[in-house]
């Protein structure tokens, strides 16, 4: 009782407090179209817990192609073109790219923790410059060859047991980051139990919090919300610290493999970072990266490039067809449909709309990838889309031409999404590699009828994956089967021998993570850094 009584006080107060300070509009500017709500809470009972997305999308259609909302005080802006959200997020990026608060979290916007969700300020800097250093390093050196390397053991265990699909690429990207991050695979189920607890945390759907702001005033002996997230924070802290621990031991007797964290312990002194600090950013990738369903049969390609063996890296300008599909994944079933939202640090006019300070501004992931005019049928998973020049998304050369960086999905300007690189490299092996394997087709029944994939069975937080469906997976041939565990063993045998050498796997020598290529400026997208 005392509990509901403290929050309608809250809240009360909150409402009261942000209606007195909304702006005012200035003289020959007009508000943005939108749904139309109660003063104080806006519309915030026809927001659906679960996909949330496709309600912004019907929003989208009935007010145009942006429109506000105001949700418990807060004014949020919702963008469904690539052109608007480029105008407002790229092109003046000075004033769009602070970051909501999570009200989950103790202090998301300062706190030196999560990269992908601090505010425009110094933290933001200094972490986004050593990320974007050791992220252009990470790309020269093909990220260790490691994409490759572990997609080898998720070949293999994908042929043995194809029904544990979620699990397999969860561990296979898992295991690609805790080697870069740590120089230590071993880790890799605890680094997904931490990707899990943060991406609950800070997910609107999962946390009342999330939603009502005031309820983060709520004293912590009578919050549930604190207390879970003070345990999850302890323990995930602890993760860290074990880390940083480990990996410092290892540099001082000349053991430790290359790793992000092994960079930031030899140039700690020039990055502006603590150890605890230095041992979140190394990590902050692991929240993105989440397996997807898509089928498609691009075998010609495949077997006129690679023949008998699996695709790798450098096939990537013959092989437009796979990139297509990946890029056709991306945009069909996006990973984060509701996006990663902005908030404006001044007031704004855009068109003769007035967009006051502290907007949310919320680049529509769902909407834009839908968009008619870019995306003609764009329910239809159809991977030509990319590479036949009648459609608007087309782009040439071909060598070049479709890939995922800076795709939308990415998100937009200053704060753009730093792992597109790995994801790409992670994609082109995974996805390829399982084209080549294996022919995936739909389950049959026992009376021999098809068994339909759910086309929007997707679970609901902040990233979105696909429910576990069924599908078939045979080996292409007999010799393919076996190439995928020659190729597994090799690499089990270079990893044994690698550690009784200097720690490389793969036959990469070691080019080092180091700093020393440093021309950058805030905002800079990792690939123009590159
Ligand atoms: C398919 C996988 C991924 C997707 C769809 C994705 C998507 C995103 C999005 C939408 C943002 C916010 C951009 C914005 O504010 O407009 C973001 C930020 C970020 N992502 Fe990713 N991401 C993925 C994987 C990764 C990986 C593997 C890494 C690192 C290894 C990574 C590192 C980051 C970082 C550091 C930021 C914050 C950038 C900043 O605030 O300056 N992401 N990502």
């Amino acid at each position: 009782m005392l509990l509901y009584a403290l929050v309608a006080v809250l809240f009360v107060g909150f409402v009261v407090r942000r209606l007195s300070l909304r702006s005012k509009l200035p003289k020959g500017t007009k508000w943005l179209p939108g749904p139309k709500g109660v003063p104080g809470i806006g519309r915030v009972w026809d927001i659906p817990r679960a996909h949330s997305y496709k309600r912004f999308k019907q929003w989208a259609d009935q007010f145009g192609p942006i429109y506000q909302i105001n949700v418990f005080g807060v004014n949020h802006v919702w963008v469904s073109t690539d052109k608007i959200a480029t105008d407002l997020l790229v092109k003046r990026g000075t004033i769009y790219s602070d970051r909501p608060p999570i009200n989950q979290l103790e202090s998301s916007k300062t706190a030196p923790e999560y990269l992908p969700l601090l505010g425009y300020n110094d933290v933001w800097k200094r972490q986004r410059k050593f990320v974007t250093q050791i992220m252009s390093q990470s790309a020269r050196s093909a990220h260790l060859n490691l994409p490759l390397h572990e997609s080898y053991q998720f070949l293999a265990e994908l042929l043995k047991d194809p029904q544990r699909y979620e699990k397999l690429m969860e561990d296979y990207t898992g295991r690609v980051i805790s080697r870069l991050a740590f120089g230590d695979v071993s880790v890799h189920p605890e680094v997904a139990i931490h990707s899990h607890g943060l991406l609950k945390a800070i997910s609107p759907g999962a946390h009342l919090t999330n939603i009502i702001p005031a309820l983060k005033r709520l004293p912590a002996f009578i919050s549930p919300w604190k207390k879970e997230e003070r345990a999850r924070h302890a323990y995930e802290r602890g993760f860290f610290l074990q880390m940083h621990k480990l990996v410092s031991g290892k540099v001082e007797t000349g053991t430790a493999l290359s790793s992000y964290m092994k960079t930031f312990l030899e140039k700690k002194d020039d990055t502006g970072m603590d150890d605890m600090e230095g041992a979140y950013v190394v990590w902050n990738g692991r929240i993105g990266g989440r397996p997807h369903h898509g089928f498609c049969s691009h075998d010609a390609e495949i077997d006129s490039v690679c023949g008998d063996r699996m695709p790798e890296p450098s096939d990537s300008p013959q092989m437009p067809v796979l990139r297509a599909v990946i890029k056709e994944i991306m945009r069909w079933r996006p990973i984060t449909p509701s996006s990663i939202p902005h908030e404006s640090t001044e007031d704004d006019i855009y068109e003769g709309y007035f967009i006051p300070k502290g907007t949310h501004v919320h680049p529509s992931q769902w909407a834009i990838t839908r968009d008619e005019e870019m995306y003609p049928d764009p329910e239809v998973f159809n991977p030509s889309r990319w590479l036949e020049a009648k459609y608007p998304s087309y782009q040439e050369p071909l060598t070049q031409y479709p890939n995922i960086r800076n795709f939308t999905t990415f998100g937009y300007g200053r704060c753009i999404c730093q792992g597109m690189g790995l994801v790409e490299a992670e994609f082109f092996v995974g996805i390829g590699g399982m084209a080549w394997a294996a022919n995936i087709s739909k389950k049959r029944d026992a009376l021999g009828r098809e068994i339909a994939v759910p086309a929007h069975d997707y679970t609901s937080l902040l990233i979105s994956r696909p429910r576990p469906f069924q599908f078939d997976l045979k080996p292409r041939t007999e010799k393919r089967e076996q190439q995928v565990w020659d190729n597994y063993f090799a690499a089990k045998r270079q990893e044994a021998m690698s550690s009784a050498t200097d720690g490389m796997i793969a036959g990469i020598r070691d080019p080092g993570f180091g700093l020393e290529k440093t021309s950058f400026s805030p905002g800079e997208p990792i690939a123009a850094a590159a």
